[in-house]
């Protein structure tokens, strides 16, 4: 299989560090900049500029880089995985993507990012869900270049303070780089808009730290994760990496879990 990046951030390095340690690529990696070939990695701008043999894409580059090129990519029947899940919130670009996927009869695939439990939470929406709440917490420098800016000093901060609470489609549609998680718990459990969340700044902790509370017929339980920030970006958890990752090791499975 060969495997396609779009984007070089911190997220995209680690997954292409891992690729080339399992000696899978990436064939290709589909950037702002680039054209090219430097360091042995072919960069290309556009989906039309790709090798005709790359069978998946993972888009490690935020909603901006989903929108743009999500349906180019399913449409040319390559399947794609993204860690952008926050955009999905957008009920247009949902369409545009499902319609692109069968139409190119791909698959888009959800990494599960940040957070974990999602199986619990999938498999508890089919009995019926009650009430579910996503809590992220995070240090103030996880914050910076979000709209916490605009509420908060986050330099000043001496105290844990919330800057948004509200529904999961308004949080991932307003804090595009810091609330895939909540759209990631939208979509496996209760939906955008049943979805509570509350995002916090906290100078008492140097975590990035993701809660669940879900209650409904199946009972009710508590999911907590401290997760390291990557070096490179103090917003995005190393574990949104990992799971990009392992996100394309289920392709290549022939047993998946
Ligand atoms: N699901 C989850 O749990 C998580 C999801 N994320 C998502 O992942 C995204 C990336 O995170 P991270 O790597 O830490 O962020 P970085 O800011 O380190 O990197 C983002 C990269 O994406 C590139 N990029 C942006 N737009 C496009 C585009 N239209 N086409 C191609 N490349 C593009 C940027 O390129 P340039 O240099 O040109 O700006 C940059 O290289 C976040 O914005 C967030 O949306 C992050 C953390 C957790
Ligand atoms: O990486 C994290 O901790 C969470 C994050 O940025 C997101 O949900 O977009």
């Amino acid at each position: 299989m060969k495997i396609g990046i779009i984007g070089e951030g911190a997220i995209g390095r680690y997954v292409a560090d891992s690729l080339q340690v399992r000696g899978l690529g990436p064939h290709a990696i589909l950037t702002r900049s680039g054209g090219g070939t430097s360091d042995g990695l072919s960069r290309v701008r556009s989906v039309a500029d790709m090798p005709d043999d790359i069978s998946l894409m993972v888009d490690c580059a935020g909603h901006a880089a989903l929108v743009q090129h999500g349906p180019a990519i399913l449409e040319r029947g390559i399947d794609l995985v993204t860690v952008s899940l926050g955009a999905l919130a957008d009920p247009e670009l949902e369409f545009t993507l499902t319609d692109a996927a069968r139409r190119g009869n791909a698959q888009l695939h959800l990494a599960s990012g940040a957070i974990g439990a999602l199986d619990a939470l999938r498999a508890a929406k089919v009995g019926g869900l009650e009430e579910v709440t996503y809590t992220g917490r995070k240090p103030p420098r996880g914050w910076k270049g979000s709209p916490a800016e605009d509420r908060l000093d986050l330099d000043t901060l001496t105290a844990a303070a919330t800057h948004f609470d509200g529904t999961a489609r308004d949080a991932a549609t307003t804090y595009p780089k810091n609330a895939n998680v909540a759209a990631a718990v939208a979509l496996a459990g209760a939906g955008f808009d049943a979805t509570q969340v509350r995002l916090i700044a906290d100078p008492d902790v140097i975590a990035n730290i993701h809660e669940i509370h879900a209650t409904g017929a199946f009972g009710q339980f508590h999911f907590r994760i401290e997760g390291h920030a990557l070096p490179d970006n103090p917003r995005s958890s190393a574990l949104a990496a990992m799971s990009a990752v392992a996100a394309i090791e289920r392709q290549l499975a022939p047993i998946t879990t």
